[in-house]
């Protein structure tokens, strides 16, 4: 009962979620099914990169001792001996002011140290003619710039990015080694809930709580499975509860976590034995968010109220499902913003503030979105962030500085503004 509940502070609760998290386990996938997931091991390059000395520009590769007395009075001419387009070589020995008619990316001959850009030369029957001399590896790539065999490229837990994709294909590994993605069962509980299709009737409502839940696993890129609709009753909801919990890596259920008479979720942790982390955190919404661990795993009781249940996901599924996955960066960046609305309840315990960002003229700006409750849906969707209010404050306005979490990423600016 809520006489037995201590809150706790947002940062205790945090960090008692995401201590001692495992790894799932690891798994091979093929290149193309890597994006998005964790390496689970580090990526030592296996060769230098570039693999060989290369022209970086279209042109001529010439020796540079050859162009030491050009000058814009003084032209030095240069003939043309050997085609070298890109994937192909030549062992061809230049002879002096001779040159080699060279591509972007194709191998530099071992007789050629420097490359002139067509745009440098002038044109003549048999060649060209340069006006200044070239340094040894002008617009030349040098065999292992980038790296080189034994560096260590990216550590285990690396998020594979495309550019991470793209690394791995230059080292040939087109099977990856990568964190196993958890399991995460959703379960919703309420005698009031109905499932989307369904007609609503008297007193019932629709069950928006695990399509958002759903969604948010998705959005951290977690596999989940959907439960049935579950009554508020004890017995079939322990046994539902139990089986989940063989199935899955994680359960997260919504709703019944609080003190009314049928919020069943505090006497299934206990009936389990599992270990309640915490059962009332000094934040709003999701004050009565609960988290529990039965051995490894964990039963994430989120509440029923949507703003609540989505601030509970946020703050403490999201970076558990992250360690899980093995990330090294789980949590949602917090950022400075200044607020482009009023908001001036008090705010008791840490609020969390549903909100829209925008980037105005070097500036995150954050508007309080819509209706701003603990039961409200439709300001979830028009946040892509979530403005943190310090509990003990009141009377934040227009203009005052706030911290944002940036629990959406997707989507982009109306414009593109760059000091050029
Ligand atoms: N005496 C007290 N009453 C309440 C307290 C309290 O401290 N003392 N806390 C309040 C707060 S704060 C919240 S938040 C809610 C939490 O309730 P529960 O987590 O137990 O959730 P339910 O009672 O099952 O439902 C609450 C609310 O949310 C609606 N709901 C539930 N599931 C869904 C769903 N899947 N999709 C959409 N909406 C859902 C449900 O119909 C209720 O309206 O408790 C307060 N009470
Ligand atoms: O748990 Mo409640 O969300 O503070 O309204
Ligand atoms: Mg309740």
């Amino acid at each position: 009962m809520s006489l037995g509940r201590t809150p706790i502070h947002i940062h205790d609760a945090v960090n008692s979620v995401t201590k001692n998290v495992n790894v799932i386990d690891k798994e091979t996938v093929q290149l193309s099914e890597s994006h998005g997931r964790f390496i689970a091991s580090d990526l030592v390059a296996t060769m230098d990169v570039p693999i060989f000395t290369k022209s970086a520009m279209d042109g001529f590769a010439i020796r540079s001792e050859d162009s030491i007395e050009a000058s814009r009075d003084n032209r030095v001419a240069f003939t043309v001996v050997v085609e070298v387009p890109a994937g192909s070589s030549s062992d061809y020995e230049l002879k002096p002011f001779e040159a080699f008619r060279i591509m972007t990316g194709a191998e530099i001959p071992e007789s050629a140290d420097t490359v002139v850009m067509f745009e440098q030369t002038k044109e003549t029957d048999d060649g060209f003619t340069i006006r200044r001399p070239f340094e040894k590896n002008e617009n030349i790539a040098i065999q292992g710039e980038e790296c080189k065999k034994g560096d260590v490229i990216l550590t285990a837990g690396s998020y594979v990015n495309p550019g991470t994709v793209a690394t791995l294909a230059t080292f040939g590994i087109s099977k990856v080694d990568v964190y196993k993605k958890p399991l995460v069962g959703i379960l919703s509980t309420g005698n009031e809930l109905l499932d989307v299709d369904d007609e609503l009737e008297r007193g019932k409502i629709r069950n928006s709580n695990t399509p958002m839940v759903a969604a948010q696993l998705e959005r951290v890129g977690v596999d989940y499975t959907i439960y049935k609709l579950e009554k508020d009753e004890l017995e079939s909801l322990y046994n539902k509860v139990k089986v989940i919990l063989e199935e899955t890596d994680a359960l997260i259920t919504t709703g019944g976590v609080s003190v009314g008479d049928y919020d069943l979720l505090p006497a299934i942790y206990e009936q389990l034995g599992a270990e309640v982390l915490f059962n009332k955190v000094a934040m709003r919404p999701g004050s009565v968010t609960t988290v529990a661990k039965l051995g490894n795993k964990y039963l994430f009781g989120l509440s029923g109220n949507p703003s609540a249940c989505y601030s509970g996901f946020e703050l403490f599924v999201r970076p558990v499902m992250n360690l899980m996955t093995g990330s090294q960066r789980p949590f949602a960046p917090i950022i400075d913003a200044t607020l482009a609305g009023d908001f001036t309840k008090p705010n008791p315990f840490t609020r969390f503030l549903r909100a829209e960002l925008n980037f105005v003229n070097g500036v995150i700006e954050a508007r309080p979105a819509g209706f701003n409750k603990s039961n409200a849906v439709t300001s979830i969707a028009e946040s892509n962030g979530v403005v943190i209010l310090p509990g003990g404050t009141r009377g934040f306005t227009t203009g005052d500085k706030v911290k944002v979490m940036l629990t959406d990423v997707v989507g982009g600016a109306v414009d593109f503004v760059v000091e050029t």
